[in-house]
């Protein structure tokens, strides 16, 4: 059986914030996804927007929401963001006490549910939780500001998650989220991932539609 094709995901961290309903439409057409970055300053040093603002969004475009929460208290907001018609609403391993029971809400008021691990964080004991999740996000830099260098590494854990998935035949994304860009997306398509976040290689190109069709060609696997 082949892949399915990939999901390309552009990053509004990278967008300007002042007009972030064209910035979303200047990707209709193209992306998959528009991956929306939570940051509350405690569980990342950084800070960015929260739910008024992707409620208001919501209303803006229809591309379905891929939320990455990097937040210190997923338990009491993740399904808030559900309820504002986010299509996946993905929290960090770091951060829950319980994540499959948060995953069950999230399923439960209509959204797919996704699991992060930053960096240093293994993706093993994580593995055996996944049949409850519809994407596992594998960080490529440290969580917490966009426009860092990809870390090939993480990789192996992209590899280590792709086995588990297809010997356990789950249907699960794969997605990578940092320096993703042309020089890196095929070597974290060939390590296995199948779903890709990318702000900075996006949203710093004269065309960013044309930018995620780029990003796209070159994510796809035989
Ligand atoms: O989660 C993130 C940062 O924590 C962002 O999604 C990520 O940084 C995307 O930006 P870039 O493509 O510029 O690396
Ligand atoms: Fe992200």
């Amino acid at each position: 059986m082949s892949a399915p094709p990939p999901v390309v995901a552009p990053s509004i961290l990278a967008a300007d914030f002042s007009r972030l309903a064209e910035e979303a439409r200047a990707v209709e057409g193209a992306a998959d996804w528009l991956h929306i970055d939570v940051m509350d300053n405690h569980f990342v040093p950084n800070l960015t927007i929260g739910l008024p603002v992707v409620t208001s969004l919501r209303a803006a475009t229809d591309l379905p929401f891929d939320v990455h929460l990097m937040i210190a208290d997923p338990r009491r907001w993740a399904p808030g963001y559900a309820d504002a018609g986010a299509y996946n609403v993905t929290f960090h391993a770091e951060a829950s006490d319980n994540p499959v029971s948060l995953a069950k809400d999230l399923r439960a008021a209509g959204a797919k549910a996704g699991l992060a691990i930053d960096r240093d964080t293994p993706v093993e004991p994580y593995l055996e939780l996944l049949p409850h999740f519809d994407t596992l996000l594998i960080m490529t830099i440290k969580a917490g500001f966009g426009g860092q260098k990809f870390i090939p590494a993480m990789l192996d854990k992209v590899a280590a998650a792709r086995r588990h998935v297809d010997a356990g035949h789950l249907e699960l994304r794969i997605e990578v989220d940092g320096g993703i860009a042309e020089d890196t997306i095929a070597q974290a398509a060939e390590a296995g991932a199948d779903a890709f976040v990318a702000g900075t290689a996006v949203y710093s190109a004269a065309d960013p539609a044309e930018a995620v069709r780029r990003l796209k060609t070159l994510a796809r696997r035989p």
